[in-house]
């Protein structure tokens, strides 16, 4: 898959008052490089709807494309990949249906890290690394540990998620992680272009 730094997820629950794809925008101006549409809330059709915009914005700017949970919106908008849970159907059925695009699976342990590997996944999500209100059926958190755990270990790019803030991702970036996605500080900040580019600064020296 294309080299990827900074991932942004979709979460318009941050903000309520401004256009999902404008916000979006700025994300990829200030340089993230991989967009995930996780939308809990809407039906089929706004979901492919929100799915067709982003899809045509990604594009616009040449930045990856990835639906959570919805195989076939990711298939029908021709996103470049999809995002697994542990609960979801399997990688092997997984990439029956997908093909080569892109699939991306959630690890918390090093055993689930391991067998994703093996099984073929693209990249691993590693977390949550800190404690996190984004998500609410969440494990508890891995800490930095298991992030260095997966950095001395796993080959395939991983990315360190979960409650990674401003003041906090240098921890992670010490532990071991090149590749870093926060939802809550991208997505609510009032600033998101300078947000993004203020991760970028810290993730800029640290080889992928
Ligand atoms: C990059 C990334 N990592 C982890 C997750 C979590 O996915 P999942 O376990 O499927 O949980 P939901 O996001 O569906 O609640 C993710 N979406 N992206
Ligand atoms: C969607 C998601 N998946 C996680 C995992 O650990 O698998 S943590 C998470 C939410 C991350 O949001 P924030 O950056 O606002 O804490
Ligand atoms: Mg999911």
């Amino acid at each position: 898959m294309k080299e990827f730094r900074l991932y942004a997820i979709t979460a318009e629950q941050f903000h309520p008052n401004r256009e999902l794809i404008e916000v979006m925008e700025e994300a990829i101006i200030g340089g993230a490089d991989i967009i995930q549409l996780r939308d809990k809330t809407s039906g089929r059709e706004e979901l492919l709807r929100k799915a067709q915009a982003l899809r045509e914005l990604t594009r616009k700017h040449g930045v990856t494309f990835i639906v959570n949970d919805h195989i076939d919106i990711a298939l029908e908008v021709d996103a470049d990949g999809i995002h697994l849970g542990q609960n979801d159907l399997s990688l092997e059925e997984a990439r029956k249906l997908v093909g080569n695009k892109i699939i991306g699976i959630s690890t918390h342990a090093i055993e689930e890290a391991r067998l994703a590997e093996a099984q073929g996944a693209d990249y691993i999500g590693v977390g949550p690394v800190f404690r996190t209100a984004t998500k609410v059926d969440v494990v508890d958190p891995v800490s930095v540990s298991y992030v260095r755990e997966v950095a001395a270990e796993i080959r395939i790019p991983f990315v360190a998620i979960g409650g990674i803030k401003l003041n906090n991702v240098d921890e992670v970036l010490a532990a071991g992680a090149t590749r870093v996605c926060a939802v809550s500080e991208i997505v609510g900040s009032d600033d998101v272009i300078g947000t993004c580019r203020a991760y970028l600064a810290k993730l800029g020296n640290k080889e992928a």
